[in-house]
């Protein structure tokens, strides 16, 4: 687990003191992916630093199991280095050195002496990450998504408890960014890793993470279940990101439906009630009518949720509402 106990951080710029964060907490449980969402500059990587201390807070501590990591002496933080594994937008891997090498180099570093040793544990690396058949490339000569493979096989030479993505899928074409972000969820699942997932992609936290904190200019603004904090989005920076990437215009759907007639509500299904035919029942017994005015069926992680806009008219509205919210329908009236 993780926890920022009121962490803050400034640099100091041009003999002033910049805040970059400013008093945060939170906490990461073991175990799950942690999305930490925000535009450039919020903040997100100077806290996703502050995990493995590359960045020392100003103010307040960052326990890891239970253990302040600002206290550790230099041995006790190499230690805690090893098992916090990193990768990058940009890989940051060694060009001169070969898939092996770049592999094998946190070994050798870390006093890895037995070749036979070595080349076990990057064999079992190669094989995790689906690269056994490119490792004698150079970096030059793999793809983007090949090469955060590499990355994450480095991030994972010791076996790591916690494992932080910054900004990995960034640089990465839509395709690729969906299979380097299966390989994570599937080390999640498979080695119980913990994952803090550092993005300004929505769509990323939308398909791995369990929960997410939204940071905007240096505080967390929300924070929960994905699935809460994106279908019901409470803070503008929040609502942005969900409009922006549903490529949803607030002014332009407000003008949209100025003349459509009867209430406006937005209706959010989670879960298998999704799928359930709800909407033509309750308009039958109720005798109110609606027509479809936007929607969307997708899944946040494994589970599938549906949204709807939609204009109703004539018959018993109130009973309509309420019925849907029985059915556990989140109902949101728009006018
Ligand atoms: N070493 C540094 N010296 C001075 N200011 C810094 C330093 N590192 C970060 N900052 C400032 O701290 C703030 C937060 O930066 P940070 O990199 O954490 O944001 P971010 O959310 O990760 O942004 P991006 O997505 O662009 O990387 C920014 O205003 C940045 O300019």
């Amino acid at each position: 687990m993780i926890e920022f106990e009121n962490v803050e951080k400034s640099f100091m710029v041009e003999g002033r003191a910049a805040h970059a964060l400013h008093p945060v907490s939170l906490r990461i449980e073991a175990g799950e992916v942690f999305g930490i969402i925000g535009h450039s500059g919020a903040g997100k990587s100077t806290l996703a630093r502050l995990i493995n201390l590359l960045e020392r807070p100003t103010a307040g501590r960052v326990l890891v199991d239970g253990v302040d990591v600002t206290a550790l002496s230099p041995a006790e933080l190499r230690d805690h280095r090893r098992k916090t594994g990193m990768i990058f937008q940009h890989f940051n891997l060694l060009s001169a050195k070969t898939v092996v090498d770049n592999v094998a180099f946190p070994l050798k570093l870390g006093g890895w002496k037995s070749r036979r040793d070595i080349r076990a544990r990057v064999d079992e690396l190669l094989d995790l990450v689906g690269l056994a058949d490119q490792r004698n490339k150079y970096p030059a000569q793999l793809s983007g998504g090949q090469k955060q493979r590499v990355g994450i096989a480095r991030a994972l030479a010791y076996h790591p408890k916690i494992l932080i993505c910054d900004e990995a899928t960034s640089a990465l074409d839509p395709q690729t960014t969906q299979s380097v972000l299966q390989l994570l969820s599937r080390i999640n699942r498979e080695l119980g890793l913990t994952i803090a997932l550092i993005t300004h992609e929505m769509d990323a936290v939308r398909r791995v993470c369990d929960r997410v904190a939204v940071l905007d200019a240096g505080r967390v603004v929300e924070t929960g279940l994905v699935t809460d904090v994106f279908l019901h989005p409470s803070h503008p920076t929040t609502r942005r990101f969900v409009f922006e990437n549903e490529s949803i215009d607030e002014d332009q759907r407000r003008e949209d439906f100025a003349h459509v007639q009867g209430r406006i509500v937005n209706l959010t299904f989670q879960g298998e009630d999704t799928y359930t035919p709800l909407l033509g029942r309750i308009a039958r017994e109720t005798g109110v009518d609606y027509s479809i005015l936007s929607g969307r069926i997708d899944r946040i992680k494994a589970t599938p949720y549906g949204q709807l806009t939609l204009a109703l008219v004539g018959g018993d509205m109130d009973q309509a509402l309420s019925r849907l919210q029985a059915e556990k329908v989140h109902v949101e009236v728009v006018r």
